[in-house]
């Protein structure tokens, strides 16, 4: 019988990296085994003995679970480490992950979608590509010294973006005027960046300190 998985109770240094890189093997496999399910052409007793398996895996994820709000310790809120985002974080089945670094006078994310995230037929969904663009800007607010939120993105879709083809997605703020940031950004691929295949415009809002504790209380910007 197999020990249950459980949280390491001490916090140095060598631990943060032992468990950051544990989650990042976790996610690399889970993302795997997304890939492999929505390729499958397996037969119906294959896919219920499959089920059975993944059930039995998931009851062994035990220990305590992190609450609603609840940064997790191993993240730097919002100094930039995100485990589980949706869209950088190495311990997330659903990121690609897209690997984020500055870029002259704004951001720059690379990364490289698969067919878990098709929205037409070998292309990539458009509300993944919004996503993308969404969360590279907000790595551009923060770049700048001004963590924010969305308040509106606009995206225009040129053509669209294709699957399994490294990508390079582009932020950087325009402008501002009080709490308001201004952001552009693009999608391309890496081969050739000056054809943009999907623009974006949004403004991001920083909430005024009372508004941020209040939104964030384990941890306010
Ligand atoms: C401190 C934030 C920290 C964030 C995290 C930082 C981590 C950094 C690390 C790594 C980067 C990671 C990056 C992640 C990125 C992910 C992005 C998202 O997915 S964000 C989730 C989706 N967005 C929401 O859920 C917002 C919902 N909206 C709100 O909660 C409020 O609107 C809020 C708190 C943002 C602002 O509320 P108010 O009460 O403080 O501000 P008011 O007074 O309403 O607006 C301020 C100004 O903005 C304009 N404004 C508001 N909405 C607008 C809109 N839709 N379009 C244009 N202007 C708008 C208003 O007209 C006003 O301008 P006038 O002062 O009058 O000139």
């Amino acid at each position: 019988m197999n020990a249950p998985l459980t949280e390491p109770s001490s916090t140095t240094t060598e631990d943060l990296g032992h468990q950051r890189a544990a989650i990042a093997a976790l996610g690399h496999e889970l993302r795997a085994l997304v890939d492999a399910t929505v390729r499958t052409a397996a037969p119906a007793e294959a896919l219920h003995r499959m089920t059975d398996e993944v059930r039995r895996l998931t009851g062994r994820l035990t220990g305590r679970r992190r609450l609603r709000a609840e940064i997790p310790a191993v993240d730097v809120f919002p100094g930039g480490v995100r485990m589980y985002s949706p869209v950088t974080g190495p311990g997330s089945p659903l990121a690609p992950p897209m690997r984020v670094t500055p870029d002259g006078d704004g951001v720059v994310g690379h990364c490289t979608l698969g067919i878990a995230h098709e929205g037409p037929p070998g292309y990539v969904h458009g509300g993944m590509s919004a996503m993308l663009l969404d969360e590279l800007m907000g790595w551009a607010c923060y770049g700048a010294g001004t963590p924010a939120m969305t308040v509106s993105l606009r995206t225009r879709y040129h053509q669209p973006v294709p699957l399994e083809t490294p990508l390079r997605v582009h932020a950087r703020v325009t402008g501002t005027e009080d709490r308001k940031i201004f952001v552009a950004g693009s999608i391309s691929t890496e081969q050739d960046r000056t054809a943009e295949l999907v623009t974006a415009d949004a403004v991001f809002v920083s909430p005024d300190p009372d508004r941020a504790r209040a939104l964030f209380p384990d941890g306010a910007p």
